[in-house]
């Protein structure tokens, strides 16, 4: 039997929560994809143990570098991915496990609104049936209702009536993303995903859309999780922001505090990176060294401590100066990415008689980063011993040494998260504990810091 939902009758009894309350509490989620190889390789582990509540009404902004896991986020979230582990919770119900009517409830009100307006609207329908085709698939109303809906729908987001019978094809960029918005918004949901949804239009464009869907999210009272690179847009269109790194989110809280007092080192780096508009403004930029790791085999301790400017030292190494300890930290980014990298065989066949291959040999490493300096002992050894097992061709036992010996706490386990801020914000760092130094207190500035 067809029906006609209407607003308050979402199937889903905590969907109908008041502005301002919580709509969903994600809570340890973690999506990781299996490998595909048939030896059982490691998983990917793309959002690893995320944990935040986003409002009913709110703008909530992902922000973070490419393949971070915004994305699997996002689809996990509307159950276009299925998690691994944790809940998404809606009043009593948990996303991750619902079923049957249930779940079609969820897919009604959860929408997602793709980056690429020119691959995800398929080219060989009609823009009214794009935008028609969510009603049909719910038996939403009779087909003179929904031919009804989408001549409203193409009116809400700025097109014309008889742009119905036309095709994608016939679209500017910016038209087709109003399309794909027209399309998520038909089966009247209360929460949407926007997957960077301007970043593939051209900048005269980008503001329209935005303005766009500011206007919708007042008019129809939407929940946005708006994913983003463009840390501007953000700012401008978040109430809120998490920053995730590898599949964590480090920091989260009010759009204007996290940007103007950022709180974890990640966050620091990552708004360090932007341009300033005032090309004469003093400002330090950190430079992040290395690369992330691999999410198939994050760091055992904090995720960010492989590239962490701020890392806390391990007890006792006061001794050390600041660029030996520097050249160890190298070292081990140095011995990551060799462990990381599958020699070919044709190289390991020139290493195993002895001729040279593209990777530098260990000696030629540690002579670049430790000659000509007076190293303590207690620093020498495990670089030595390390240096013995690398020679071996064992990066990984080199590295776990180098852990064992000269390893903080970044490195041996997860930090918590701590409140930061006045208003509700967190930051996932073993600094912001009573014991340490805060990140302001020991890194470089950032934005208007002194
Ligand atoms: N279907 C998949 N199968 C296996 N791995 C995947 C799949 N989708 C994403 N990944 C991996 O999961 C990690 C997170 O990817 P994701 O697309 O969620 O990140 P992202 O922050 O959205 O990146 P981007 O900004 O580039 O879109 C990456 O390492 C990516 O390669």
């Amino acid at each position: 039997m067809s029906q006609q939902p209407e607003r308050g009758d979402t199937g889903l009894a905590g969907l109908d929560c008041a502005p301002g309350e919580t709509l969903l509490s994600v809570r340890d989620l973690r999506t990781y994809y299996e490998s595909g190889d048939l030896i059982g390789g490691q998983p990917v582990k793309a959002v690893d143990g995320v944990s935040f509540d986003v409002k009913k009404g709110e703008t909530i902004g992902v922000v973070g570098e490419s393949g971070c896991g915004k994305t699997t986020l996002g689809r996990t979230l509307v159950r276009l991915e299925a998690a691994t582990g944790g809940e998404v919770r809606v009043g009593s119900d948990d996303v991750t496990e619902l079923s049957g009517e249930d779940l079609k409830a969820w897919r009604r009100n959860a929408q997602v609104v793709f980056q690429d307006p020119e691959s995800s609207l398929n080219d060989r329908m009609t823009i009214g049936e794009i935008i028609r085709e969510p009603l049909d698939v719910h038996d939403w109303g009779t087909p003179a209702e929904r031919r009804a809906r989408v001549r409203d729908l193409l009116e809400k987001v700025g097109l014309q009536e008889e742009h119905y019978y036309r095709y994608p094809h016939q679209f500017s960029g910016g038209q087709r993303q109003r399309i794909g918005i027209a399309r998520a918004l038909a089966l009247e949901p209360e929460f949407v995903v926007l997957d960077e949804p301007v970043s593939a239009l051209d900048v005269s464009v980008q503001a329209q859309i935005l303005n766009l869907l500011m206007d919708l999210q007042d008019e129809l009272g939407l929940t946005y999780l708006f994913i983003a690179h463009d840390l501007s847009v953000v700012r401008h269109i978040c109430d809120r922001v998490a920053v995730m790194y590898l599949g964590n989110v480090m920091e989260l809280g009010p759009t204007d505090e996290l940007f103007e007092d950022p709180a974890n080192p990640y966050t620091r780096a990552l708004l360090s990176a932007v341009p300033e508009p005032d090309p004469t403004a003093e400002i330090d930029r950190m430079t992040l060294r290395g690369t992330p790791p691999s999410p198939r085999d994050p760091p055992e301790g904090c995720a960010f401590s492989t590239r962490c400017p701020v890392k806390i030292r391990p007890d006792g190494s006061d001794e050390v100066d600041e660029s030996t300890w520097e050249a160890v930290e190298v070292f081990r980014e140095t011995l990551r990415a060799r462990s990381r990298t599958e020699r070919s065989l044709s190289e390991r066949a020139r290493e195993l008689i002895g001729l040279e291959t593209r990777f530098a040999t260990v000696d030629e490493v540690v002579g670049e980063l430790f000659t000509d300096r007076d190293i303590p002992v207690s620093v020498k050894e495990p670089v030595d011993q390390a240096a013995d097992l690398a020679r071996e061709g064992d990066e990984d036992a080199a590295l776990e040494h180098l852990k064992g010996e000269l390893g903080s706490v970044c490195d041996h386990e997860s930090p918590e998260d701590h409140a930061v801020g006045t208003e509700g914000r967190e930051s996932r760092c073993h600094r912001h504990a009573a014991e340490y130094e805060e990140p302001s207190a020991v890194g470089p500035s950032v934005g208007g810091e002194d």
